[in-house]
């Protein structure tokens, strides 16, 4: 199915994460779409896929397609894996759009072969107990069994191991021929390169280059300049080109191993590589520099020699081919720093909001104190007096709409269900009573349970992991006297607040993956009994193996709480720190007044 994207733009609140994006995806063509971290690759999948729609431009999906027929992979398979066995997994899709059961068995394990997996050994098995490159696998058979006109793969190699990658290539290649339209958002430009009809370079949610691959070999720098590398087999290509040992670029890595095959090649120190036939090399024959030689025979060893084409044969030399001449041409990459560090400026604090820069020991005072003091509250002025309390907090926070959204909407269920068994009373049978007292007290309740929770979202939105650690052990040192393991305590509370925003991320992701199934459901009906169910076992699942992760992690770090630590962050106390807590400790004071009066 051809799409032709137009002026498309997209904002995560007022962040804008693409901009006037003017693409036209052909009818079974194959798509890469890459760009560095951050460039807009997913967000863009997300829109085409119809799960998010375009905040200006336009997407059309024209041959009477509609973003009804787009399936999409995710960049994390455990994200997407909802059914007690892969056969009923791959199948979901196809019970969401109301295919009958004797037809959805045939698609199934036709979907299964394509993506590579034996119906009959892998259909009843648990798709939580496999490894990474058979659970994306099954993400690909539940994605394709619909048979949808435009699929979507993000990141499909990512964590995949060298046969895991050249079984997925191989998958693509098959895909491709089959006539699929298929967009592949990927950093693996050696792997994908070779199958891509199209290349579109995004850098800062713009688009810097669409059309061909071969064109970005000519003229300018459009992938450096987007922050990419070229891949290895264009970067040895051209080098050997310079050197005379090539006449034209290769289409792939396993075009240069091909290219490479009936070259001598000169040791460093004379002779020659021991695979190109051992003889020394004539004089007049073609010599390569140190570098080159090395990458040839980096390159020889790994290698089939087959060309790298579209062909789904020779797409299993590019993954082994493309991960030597990877290694050998790679320069020294950036090393990313740290996510706390980059939250922090040059002098060591947060950058952004007044909020986030405060000293970590104001906010765990703050949350303390103004939570003893709502616990206390019992009637509608003071709470209403601490809800603009926090609401201004929230705004001055920097915390987006949106994010807000994201944060209560799971819990507003719950608040309702609570408020509902306040207010009505029910003496047997069917007789219901509405108690007005009952709606009111537990309306506070509910409120001052809100407020609590709220304070710990603004805490945490506003505060690193270091620091509020940090933050929360200098509070808790003066127990340690007492003989309690502050440590312990003070790493317990930390993980715990971190988790929550990780593990309510975990069910936006969920959800987002049942409505890419076709289970596009909106409002309330995402928390029927029926979609919990679906969620509940993955998401225990991913919250036991992010915490068996995390004690490994530690355990891995030497950790001992009897042992002094060094500080990863040393706290300063300001002069803006002390403004700060006095007028926390004023609002304290107002609001304790107010509901005492
Ligand atoms: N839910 C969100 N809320 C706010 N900003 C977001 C959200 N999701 C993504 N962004 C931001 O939008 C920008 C584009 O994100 P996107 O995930 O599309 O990038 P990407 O190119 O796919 O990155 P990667 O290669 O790391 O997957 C990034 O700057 C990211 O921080």
């Amino acid at each position: 199915m051809p799409v032709q994207l137009t002026g498309v733009s997209y904002r995560y609140g007022r962040f804008p994460a693409l901009r006037g994006i003017d693409l036209l995806i052909p009818e079974g063509s194959l798509t890469v779409l890459c760009g560095v971290t951050g460039s807009g690759k997913s967000t863009l999948l997300r829109l085409l896929s119809g799960l998010e729609q375009p905040d200006a431009g336009r997407i059309d999906y024209t041959s009477g397609g509609s973003c009804a027929s787009v399936s999409i992979v995710f960049q994390q398979p455990e994200s997407q894996l909802f059914a007690g066995s892969v056969r009923k997994d791959v199948e979901y899709g196809l019970e969401q759009r109301a295919v009958p059961a004797p037809r959805r068995s045939e698609a199934a394990d036709r979907a299964m072969r394509q993506a590579g997996l034996d119906p009959e050994r892998y259909g009843p098995r648990s798709p939580f107990l496999l490894s990474g490159g058979e659970k994306r696998r099954v993400c690909i058979a539940g994605a394709i069994a619909p048979r949808p006109r435009l699929l979507l793969l993000d990141e499909p190699t990512a964590g995949l191991d060298p046969p895991a990658v050249r079984a997925l290539l191989e998958t693509a290649a098959e895909l491709k021929r089959g006539g699929y339209t298929i967009v592949v958002a990927t950093h693996d430009l050696d792997c994908f390169f070779p199958l891509a009809d199209q290349v579109a370079v995004l850098a800062q949610g713009s688009l810097r280059y669409s059309g061909p691959p071969d064109g970005l070999w000519t003229g300018a720098r459009v992938l450096e300049d987007a922050g990419l590398e070229p891949p290895a087999y264009i970067r040895i290509g051209r080098m050997l080109m310079r050197q005379g040992g090539l006449d034209a670029l290769p289409a792939g890595a396993g075009d240069l191993l091909a290219k490479l095959d009936p070259l001598r090649l000169a040791y460093p120190g004379g002779g020659a590589c021991p695979g190109a036939g051992g003889e020394r090399p004539a004089a007049a024959s073609r010599s390569l520099s140190a570098a080159g030689a090395a990458a040839a025979a980096g390159g020889r060893a790994a290698g089939s020699g087959r060309p790298a084409t579209a062909d789904p044969a020779a797409a299993n030399s590019i993954a082994d081919a493309a991960n030597t001449t990877a290694a050998v041409a790679a320069g020294a990459g950036a090393i990313a720093a740290p996510a706390e560090s980059a939250a922090y400026g040059s002098a060591g604090r947060p950058s952004g909001s007044a909020l986030r820069a405060l000293d970590p020991r104001v906010k765990w005072l703050a949350m303390a104190l103004w939570s003893l003091v709502i616990l206390g509250m019992t009637s509608a002025l003071p709470l209403g007096a601490a809800s603009v309390l926090v609401a201004v907090l929230l705004a001055c926070g920097g915390i987006t709409q949106k994010r807000a959204v994201w944060f209560y909407r799971p819990f507003l269920p719950m608040f309702l269900l609570l408020w509902l068994l306040s207010a009505f009373s029910w003496s047997g049978g069917a007789s219901f009573a509405f108690s007005p007292a009952g709606a009111l007290t537990g309306g506070l309740s509910v409120l001052r349970l809100g407020l609590l929770i709220s304070l710990g979202f603004l805490f945490t939105e506003t505060t690193s992991g270091a620091p509020l650690r940090e933050g929360l052990e200098w509070a808790i040192k003066p127990l340690g006297r007492l003989g309690v393991r502050t440590r312990n305590w003070s790493l317990a509370v930390s993980v715990t607040l971190q988790f929550i925003p990780w593990i309510l991320g975990k069910i936006s992701a969920l959800q987002l993956a049942l409505a890419s199934r076709g289970n596009r459901k909106r409002g309330l009906a995402r928390w029927t009994p029926q979609q919990i169910s679906l969620m509940a076992v993955p998401l225990l699942l991913q919250v036991i193996g992010m915490g068996d992760e995390l004690s490994t992690a530690i355990e891995a770090r030497g950790y001992d709480p009897s042992k002094p630590r060094t500080p990863w962050l040393v706290l300063s106390w300001r002069q803006r720190d002390t403004a700060a807590l006095l007028l926390v400790l004023l609002a304290a004071a107002l609001l304790w007044g107010l509901s005492r009066s």
